[in-house]
């Protein structure tokens, strides 16, 4: 009931096409990272999941129904596109009473989402007052109120501290382990390694990956171990029988081509001391770059 479903969902802005037949679902339990360079059609297709445009053709449902055809969507369905979309000569509070006021939501949950997104103590200043970091809480606390089974939240970490970017992140792992839906666009790919159990990569409007984000960095990292010893001249010896090469770099030394099982078992069977061992992966943002280096519509000259 909290599944999303983007069939073939096309939006064209004159000549410019936006999203360009899209289809891709978003499960729960997990919290979805929506990726892609500026001008992929991320916000065109939350703009369409949640009826704020119209599609030129294909649907965008949540449970099977239109954001549009929910009786209580705010129950539904919580988001966070822009932080500045609330009115700034109201506080935090009445911004978030009058929400709840014309939803139907009962005004206790005011109070519980000031607490969870850690504004309760500013909830009486008026919005105008508020740092970037500040009104993204309010935003956040704004899709949280309807205690919603579907999450969307478009570049969350915008504007917060490094403490608010490790309490954004818990806050959405929390969520996907109650079993809610969690999609969230991000430009941040270390931020987004850390919280996204599973990928959606846009690229001009189109699907270019939906992917776990374990198999995404897998598939595009070829095999490689870090290492350091004691015997650095003993290894050598070891794993040049083996025909695997080490190279030297600052304090440790680099194996291509092999994974830690191989050389682990190769230096336990020649008694070596392995102080260090571990399989080096690509990060997300070589992975991500690779990928989208031929759909990005904005480059700027090397
Ligand atoms: N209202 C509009 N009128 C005309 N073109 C639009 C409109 N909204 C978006 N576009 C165009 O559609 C494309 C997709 O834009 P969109 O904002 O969805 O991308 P995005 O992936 O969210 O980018 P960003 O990461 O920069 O937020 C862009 O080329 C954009 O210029």
């Amino acid at each position: 009931m909290n599944t999303i479903h983007i069939r073939a969902l096309t939006k064209e802005y004159g000549a410019k096409t936006a999203v360009d037949k899209l289809t891709f679902d978003v499960l729960p339990g997990r919290v979805t990272g929506f990726l892609g360079p500026n001008g992929a059609g991320k916000s065109t297709t939350l703009r369409l999941l949640l009826g704020l445009d119209r599609a030129t053709s294909g649907t965008a449902t949540v449970g099977g129904h239109r954001y549009t055809d929910l009786e209580q969507p705010l129950l539904r369905v919580g988001a966070l596109l822009d932080a500045h979309a609330a009115h700034g000569s109201r506080t935090a509070r009445s911004h978030l009473r009058a929400l709840a006021a014309a939803n139907r939501i009962p005004a206790r949950r005011v109070e519980e989402v000031l607490e969870q997104t850690g504004i309760a103590a500013a909830a009486g200043r008026r919005i105008k007052t508020y740092s970037l970091g500040m009104r993204q809480r309010l935003g956040i606390a704004a899709a949280l109120l309807g205690d919603p089974g579907v999450i969307l939240l478009d570049e969350p970490a915008n504007g917060l501290d490094p403490e608010g970017i490790i309490w954004i992140r818990e806050l959405m792992r929390g969520l996907a382990a109650e079993g809610r839906t969690v999609l969230v666009s991000s430009h941040l790919m270390s931020e987004t390694a850390a919280f996204a159990d599973h990928l959606v990569i846009l690229g001009r409007g189109r699907l270019l990956a939906d992917t776990p984000t374990a198999a995404f960095i897998e598939e595009r990292s070829t095999p490689r171990v870090r290492l350091r010893t004691s015997e650095p001249g003993r290894l050598r010896a070891a794993l040049a029988e083996a025909g695997l090469e080490p190279v030297e770099g600052a304090g440790h030394w680099t194996v291509e081509g092999a994974r830690a099982e191989r050389i682990g078992a190769l230096a336990a069977r020649e008694g070596v001391p392995v102080l260090e061992l571990a399989d080096e992966q690509v990060s997300l943002e070589q992975a991500y770059l690779d990928l989208t280096a031929d759909h990005a519509e904005f480059t700027s000259n090397p």
